[in-house]
């Protein structure tokens, strides 16, 4: 089983799922996911209005789908909406990929946040008591699934979002029963990178020398890895020979990692199914070749993969490999400060 690298945030409405979240991930240096923006973002409207038009069904099918893709997600903080908790099959998969926190807060505080707010379709024309009504009804299953109570009231957002951590750092020094959540956001908040080479690659230092140098792939890999270190990247290793796998293997790439190098051998000239893998995960990636591919044969002159490619580098042997790799950090970067690495966003 996957290790659980993401924090859940459950918790009726007003609760502070929302905004603790977005300061829960800032401090920790992590992405931020709430389930209701991506919804308003895919629907192009607002919550409200998606319950006015097609009915409260109809949201929740939105929330599943959504609830699902977030759980895919690692090292991610969730935010989700209040009514969540409905659907048992949501909890099953959230309590798979990460530790559920429940924000609770009075019935007090809640009723003074979220009454009569239009953006809330279940609070907006609702009275007091119906909105508690709502909520007595919730406490049972916000219980029921949280591994980790946090006491809301009468506390700021930020004392709030401080306090999650602390918890999630000293259940784990004092029994582990949450494994080491906070760990895992240290390891998974590096960069992770997919280094794919394709066919005959695994024949390097051995195949034509002249051309390709003395290092074997294992070789260029552990330096590549050293480097990648240095760099605070993580990289994992990927090689076939056949398209299909490497075009299984840059699908799999989708929320897993931030980018990636590849070199596709003889493919880079003619795999339109590796450009179009490419070109759907919408990915940064960078093409590498260790030969100069313009001075050879001539069928070598066309990539149709590095049509799919961010940059290519070519003709400068291994040192190509980490070249790439610095390229394809500073893209990664420039993208996490544009905000535009959510998954079929980008
Ligand atoms: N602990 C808190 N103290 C003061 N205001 C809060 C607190 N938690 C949330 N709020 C405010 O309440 C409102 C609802 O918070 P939000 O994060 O949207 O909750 P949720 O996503 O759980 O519905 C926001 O205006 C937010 O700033
Ligand atoms: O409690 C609920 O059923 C809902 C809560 C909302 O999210 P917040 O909890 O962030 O307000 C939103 O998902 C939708 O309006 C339904
Ligand atoms: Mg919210």
């Amino acid at each position: 089983m996957k290790n659980k690298t993401n924090i859940v945030l459950i918790g009726f409405m007003g609760s502070g799922k929302t905004s603790i979240g977005k300061m829960l991930a800032e401090k920790l240096g992590k992405r931020f996911l709430d389930t209701d923006e991506l919804i308003r973002q895919e629907c192009g409207m607002e919550i409200s209005e998606i319950f006015h038009k097609f009915g409260e069904e109809y949201f929740r099918n939105k929330e599943k789908e959504t609830v699902e893709r977030a759980a895919a997600r690692e090292g991610t903080v969730i935010a989700t909406g209040g009514g969540v908790v409905l659907n048992p099959e949501n909890m099953e998969k959230l309590r798979r990929s990460g530790i559920i926190v429940w924000l609770r807060a009075s019935e007090e505080e809640i009723l003074q946040r979220i009454s009569g707010d239009a953006s809330r379709p279940l609070a907006s024309n609702k009275s007091e008591s119906e909105i508690l009504e709502i909520y007595s009804k919730r406490l049972n299953l916000y219980a029921t699934y949280a591994d980790i109570i946090i006491e809301t009231s009468g506390k700021d957002k930020e004392a709030i979002a401080i306090e999650i951590i602390k918890h999630l750092k000293n259940s784990y020094s004092n029994n582990g029963k949450y494994g080491n959540i906070i760990g895992e956001f240290q390891r998974v908040r590096q960069m992770k990178v997919k280094i794919i080479n394709g066919p005959n690659m695994n024949l390097l230092g051995l195949r034509e020398r002249d051309i390709y140098g003395e290092s074997t792939l294992e070789e260029i890999n552990q330096h590549l890895e050293k480097r990648a270190r240095e760099m605070g990247v993580l990289v994992d290793f990927f090689q076939s020979n056949s398209e299909g796998e490497i075009v299984d293997e840059i699908q799999g790439c989708i929320g897993q990692y931030d980018g990636i190098v590849i070199n596709p051998g003889a493919y880079t000239h003619y795999s339109i199914a590796i450009r179009d893998a490419l070109e759907a995960v919408k990915l940064p990636v960078i093409e590498v070749h260790m030969s100069n591919i313009f001075a050879r044969e001539d069928f070598r002159r066309v990539s149709v993969t590095g049509q799919k490619a961010s940059g290519i580098i070519a003709g400068l042997g291994e040192t190509g490999y980490w070249l790439a790799l610095l390229a394809l950090k500073d893209l990664i970067e420039k993208r996490g400060r544009e905000g535009v690495n959510e998954f079929g966003k980008n």
